[in-house]
C-alpha cells in the first residue's frame, strides 16, 4: 500500500525569504517546488500538502487597512481565505504542469478549509504569531505605538506583527479531504485553516487569529493517518546555536533530544518551534512514524534518508 504523507509548506518559504512578497515572485518559489512534489508523488507516496500563510495573510490585511478609506476593510478570518484561496490556485496550476511533465494523472484541489480553535483559548491573550513583512526596530515600534500592533523580532530576521495563534482542535472540512485521498492531491487546511469557533447553536464563526499550520498540518497527518508529515521550509537542517559560530546542523533528534533543546531555547517561538513540537506530538501519537524537518528543495534527499533532520520517539 503506498505511504500517506502529509506535506506543510511555510509560507515565509514560499515568498523566498528575500524580502520579494509579489504573486509573481511566489509563483516562481511554487513552480520550483512542485517539481519536487511531483517528484514524490512520481515515487509512489499519497500526498496533502498544507501550507503557510503568515506573509500573505498580514499582506492582505495591511492592504485592506490601508484601503479602508476607499473600501471597507475586511475582516481577519475573510483575510485568512483569501490567503488559501490565492495561494492554493497557484499550487494547483504549478503542480498540475510539474505532474502532466511526467505523464502523472492525479487531479489536484484546494478545500477551503475552516478549523475549530477554542474560544476560551490563552493564545488570544499572549499574541505569537509573526505575520507580514519584517520591519526595522524603529519602524516596529512606530506602529505599535500608531497602530496598536504588537510586535516582535522574529529569528534574527527582522521585526514582525504578531497575533493570537490559538491551537487547530478540529477540521470541519476532514470528511470531504478523506473522501478525496485516494485519488486527489489536495491542498488543504492552508494556514492551519481559517480559525474558527463553534457557537452553542451549532453555526461557526471566524475569530481574529492565525493558526500555526504546522499544528495544522500535524492534526490532518493525525486525522487521515498519515506514515510521514514532512515540514518543508527556508532551512534544509533544524540546528541548536542557530545562526550563531557555532551552529550545529541535525540530521536527527529523539523525544527526549528535542525536550532538552526547547528547554535551552534552541527554537524561535513562532517558527521553528512549532515545527518542531509539531514533529514531536506526531511520533509521540505515533512511535513508529516519522517527522522530517528540511527545506523545499531537499524534500526528495529527506524522504531518501540524504538529509534534513528526522524526528523519532527514540
Ligand atoms: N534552531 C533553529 N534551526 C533552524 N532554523 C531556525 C532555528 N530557530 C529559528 N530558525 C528560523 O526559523 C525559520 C523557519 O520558520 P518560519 O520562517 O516561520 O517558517 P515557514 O517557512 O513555515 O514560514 C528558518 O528559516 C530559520 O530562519
Ligand atoms: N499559518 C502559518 O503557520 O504560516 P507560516 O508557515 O507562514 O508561519
Amino acid at each position: 500500500m503506498a505511504e500517506k504523507i502529509v506535506i506543510a509548506l511555510g509560507g515565509n518559504a514560499l515568498q523566498s525569504g528575500k524580502g520579494e512578497a509579489t504573486a509573481e515572485a511566489q509563483l516562481k518559489v511554487v513552480k520550483k517546488t512542485c517539481e519536487h512534489i511531483a517528484d514524490i508523488s512520481c515515487a509512489g507516496y499519497e500526498i496533502g500538502l498544507v501550507h503557510g500563510n503568515g506573509p500573505q495573510v498580514g499582506r492582505i490585511l495591511l492592504a485592506s487597512e490601508t484601503a479602508k478609506d476607499v473600501t471597507p476593510a475586511m475582516p481577519f478570518d475573510v483575510c485568512g481565505a483569501q490567503s488559501q484561496g490565492y495561494i492554493g490556485y497557484h499550487i494547483q496550476q504549478a503542480l498540475r504542469y510539474a505532474l502532466a511533465k511526467r505523464n502523472r494523472n492525479i487531479p489536484v484541489v484546494t478545500i477551503e478549509t475552516q478549523t475549530i480553535v477554542e474560544r476560551k483559548d490563552p493564545a488570544f491573550k499572549t499574541p505569537t504569531k509573526p505575520i507580514g513583512p519584517f520591519y526595522t526596530e524603529e519602524e516596529a515600534k512606530r506602529m505599535q505605538e500608531e497602530k496598536g500592533y504588537t510586535m516582535k523580532e522574529d529569528a534574527g530576521r527582522g521585526w514582525r506583527r504578531v497575533v493570537a495563534s490559538p491551537l487547530p482542535r478540529k477540521i470541519v472540512e476532514i470528511d470531504a479531504i478523506r473522501t478525496l485521498w485516494p485519488s486527489t492531491i489536495t491542498i488543504s487546511v492552508g494556514g492551519g485553516g481559517i480559525p474558527v469557533v463553534e457557537k452553542r447553536n451549532g453555526a461557526l464563526e471566524g475569530v481574529a487569529a492565525v493558526i500555526d499550520k504546522d499544528f495544522g498540518a500535524e492534526l490532518l497527518a493525525e486525522e487521515i493517518g498519515a506514515d510521514i508529515l514532512m515540514i518543508l521550509t527556508e532551512v534544509e537542517n533544524v540546528a541548536i546555536n542557530f545562526n550563531k559560530p557555532d551552529q550545529k546542523n541535525l540530521t536527527s533528534m529523539t523525544l527526549e533530544e528535542a525536550d532538552r533543546y526547547i528547554e535551552e531555547g534552541q527554537f524561535a517561538p513562532g517558527s521553528m518551534l512549532p515545527k518542531v513540537e509539531a514533529a514531536m506530538k506526531f511520533v509521540r501519537t505515533y512511535p513508529n512514524k516519522k517527522a522530517i524537518i528540511t527545506s523545499l528543495d531537499k524534500a526528495v534527499d529527506a524522504l531518501n534518508g540524504k538529509t534534513g533532520t528526522v524526528i523519532t520517539f527514540a
